[in-house]
């Protein structure tokens, strides 16, 4: 079973208005889609970002990554078409498609459609409808409606790949959803309880309550790091990974990175999880020189397996010299590859401690570090 995720994310969202589609607007403290993408990351083989031709930046930043991308079409399902087209090649046997603009979704939800996929050549998640339902034009009630066997149909909606390519390309357009696709190919379609809280943002008001749903059961969670190196003989300092070159190195058992040790610092301090003399003890040889990335990089897999996201992290350094500034966005890029965040994630600053203490006699350089991390 090779599994993949079609997120469509194609379309402008005006209906939700604000002027940029929604899909890139903010929600609790990222943008929607990176929610969304996030959700199936972890729970198939696969995933494809179906992008709208006009959203050159977001092509440009998803290029580089694991996602696979397709140009969106004119209407929805001809974007969940060339998501299928892009995984022709890949031996997939079961696919779900998803809106982007349901990033509420759940694991349970996604597991739950591939669990019935097992047994359904298609799955998808639905509520039964319980509130009375009418007709009606823009003033008066014209009628009501028969609710018995009426569901409110969600997504992920799963296939069988092949059977939905087939479906798709045997449609004549118009349907509402890949259900309606499927099924007038003559599947059956089984349905898997939905959440009332995988809302599709729709509306400008839907991301006050996508925003309340997400913040329900977020753990978010604060560390601070702190670090002093002296400086002794040398050429260079490495500071947030970027080798400087000056007239004095800074003495260590590691490579003495003193900003990158606080910022490491600050996510075991996040997670309550010791600092790195715990991990990584200045006792055991194996340490000696090491580079400072290998503590970063175990802090960063310890929190994803506690299931924590870093958020951002505020690195400051404080010293007379070198001079930071000119190295600062080689320092964020630096560790923002090694954490797997955006550069927009990592800052970067630096301070003199105005020629006072230990720092300001150009005896050691020290650094502070914050790093939020978000479980959600
Ligand atoms: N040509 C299109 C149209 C829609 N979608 C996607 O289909 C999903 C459901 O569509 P909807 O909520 O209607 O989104 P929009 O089309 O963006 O919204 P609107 O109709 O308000 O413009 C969204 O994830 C949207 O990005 C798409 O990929 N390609
Ligand atoms: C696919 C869908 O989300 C199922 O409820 C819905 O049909 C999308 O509708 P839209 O009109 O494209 O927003």
């Amino acid at each position: 079973m090779t599994t993949a995720a079609i997120i469509v994310a194609a379309g402008r969202g005006l209906r939700a208005g604000g002027g940029t589609p929604k899909q890139w607007r903010a929600l609790a403290g990222r943008r929607v889609a990176d929610w969304t993408i996030d959700r199936f990351r972890d729970q198939v083989d696969h995933v494809v970002l179906v992008l709208s031709p006009d959203d050159d930046a977001a092509w440009q930043e998803f290029s580089d990554g694991d996602l696979i991308l397709a140009s969106g079409g004119s209407d929805r399902a001809a974007s969940v078409r060339n998501g299928l087209e892009a995984l022709v090649d890949r031996a997939i046997t079961q696919v779900l498609i998803h809106d982007v603009a349901r990033p509420c979704v759940s694991i349970s939800i996604i597991q739950n459609v591939l669990a019935a996929l097992e047994t359904h050549s298609a799955a998808a998640p639905g509520l039964t409808v319980t509130d009375a339902l009418w007709t009606g034009d823009d003033t008066v009630v014209t009628g009501t409606q028969d609710r018995t066997g009426l569901y409110a149909a969600q997504t992920p909606q799963g296939f069988h790949y092949e059977a939905i390519v087939a479906a798709h390309a045997a449609h004549a357009g118009g349907a509402a959803d890949d259900v309606e696709v499927a099924r007038v190919a003559g599947l059956e379609v089984a349905i898997v309880p939905g959440d009332l809280d995988n809302i599709k943002i729709t509306c400008p008001e839907d991301f006050a309550r996508a925003e309340r749903i997400m913040r329900q059961d977020m753990d978010v969670r604060l560390g601070n790091g702190y670090d002093v190196h002296r400086f002794g003989d040398g050429d260079h300092v490495i500071l947030c990974g970027v080798k400087i070159p000056h007239d004095r190195g800074l003495q260590g058992h590691s490579d003495a990175d003193v900003g990158m040790h606080a910022v490491t610092d600050a996510i075991y301090g996040a997670l309550a999880q010791g600092d790195i003399g715990q991990h990584f003890p200045p006792s055991d040889p194996q340490w000696k020189g090491a580079a400072s990335e290998i503590f970063l990089r175990h802090a960063v897999e310890l929190a994803e397996q506690m299931g924590y996201r870093i958020s951002n992290v505020d690195c400051t350094l404080v010293c007379e010299y070198p001079k930071i500034g000119p190295h600062a966005q080689a320092m964020r890029e630096e560790m923002s590859n090694i954490m797997g965040l955006r550069p927009d994630q990592v800052s970067v600053k630096a301070t003199t401690s105005e020629r006072l203490g230990f720092t300001g006699r150009s005896e050691g350089i020290a650094s502070l570090a914050t790093a939020c991390l978000v479980k959600s």
